[in-house]
């Protein structure tokens, strides 16, 4: 399988370093500095604060065509469309692995509905100029499967090759059936969370104010309260039965722990505001307060 993984920020080179050193053809598409940087060096990464810098010689692609038989989109939100546009003209799956509330129709409509996949890289990370800082995976984070799915939900052999492509560069991708509904339930969590982290300007600065915590809580579960149908994980839930006063400390662990800090959470960027705002539109098209 040709696998064209479209955006080289701290997803995409983590999961392109995976797949290239468990032997896949794969490639890195990425555009500007970045591309300029992986051209000089391969992607340079390391785990969590760590010294220990190592280049990995992954090829590297400017434009997306090349007959690829699988293309893993790894850009924001807000960055969706010039994507579309250029995935055009090409051929292949296109599996959309980012934060997405908009469900598969206006990806489909661009490319072919035929074409289209949706996961989330539940992997973590933050960029440190050219390097990548990759998420240690934990006792926990490690067992948090990456869902991916096909728009109707059915297993397909397309989906199963994928999953098995994945599993053996030692990510842990499950077969999601309600993959669209995964990612609304997810930006209906992360949209909050997410502009309560900037406001704070990170997330142990957040986690120092626990009056903005509660305001956040709040707003998560207005959020998730608004759903078209039940959260997917169920496991959501437990934000409108467990108690304020438990959730509130616990929150405030979370944003102090090493899955927040060396999440996205920490980026603070532009880029990272734009996201939330494309997020919010389109939770706010489907009847939530976004
Ligand atoms: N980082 C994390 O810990 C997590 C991130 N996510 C989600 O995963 C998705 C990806 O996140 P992340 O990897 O952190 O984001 P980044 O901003 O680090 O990476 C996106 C990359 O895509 C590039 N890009 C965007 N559009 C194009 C284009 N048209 N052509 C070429 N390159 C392009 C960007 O380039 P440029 O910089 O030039 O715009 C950037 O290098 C997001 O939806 C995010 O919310 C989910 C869980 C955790
Ligand atoms: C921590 C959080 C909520 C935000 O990026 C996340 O989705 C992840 O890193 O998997």
């Amino acid at each position: 399988m040709r696998i064209l993984v479209f955006g080289a920020g701290v997803l995409g080179s983590q999961l392109a370093v995976r797949l290239h050193e468990a032997g896949r053809d794969v490639v890195l598409l990425a555009r500007g500095e970045r591309l300029a940087a992986l051209r000089r060096h391969g992607v340079r990464l390391t785990e969590d604060d760590g010294p220990a810098v190592r280049a990995v010689p992954v090829p590297v692609v400017d434009h997306p065509g090349g007959d690829y038989d699988l293309t893993v989109v790894l850009v924001r939100a807000h960055q969706v469309d010039a994507v579309l546009e250029s995935l055009a003209p090409t051929g292949g799956d296109v599996l959309f692995m980012l934060n997405w509330a908009a469900g598969p129709g206006p990806l489909g409509a661009a490319l072919g509905h035929e074409r289209v996949l949706l996961g989330f890289g539940a992997f973590g990370g933050t960029m440190d100029g050219d390097v990548v800082r990759a998420r240690r995976a934990g006792a926990v984070t490690r067992r948090v499967p990456i869902p991916v799915g096909e728009p109707g939900g059915r297993s397909t052999p397309r989906l199963e090759r994928i999953i098995r492509t994945f599993r053996s560069a030692g990510i842990n991708a499950r077969h999601e059936p309600r993959a669209a509904a995964w990612l609304t339930t997810h930006a209906a969590f992360e949209v909050p969370l997410g502009r309560a982290v900037h406001a704070a300007g990170g997330p142990v600065a957040l986690a120092a104010d626990p009056a903005a915590v509660r305001s956040m809580i709040r707003d998560i579960r207005r959020s998730l309260a608004a759903l078209p149908g039940p959260p997917v994980p169920r496991a959501f839930d437990a934000l409108h039965t467990v108690p304020e006063a438990l959730l509130v400390p616990a929150f405030r662990a979370f944003l102090r722990s090493r899955t927040a800090v060396h999440s996205g959470l920490s980026d603070t960027s532009p880029s990272a505001a734009a996201e939330y705002d494309r997020l919010a539109d389109q939770l706010r098209a489907v009847g939530l307060p976004g």
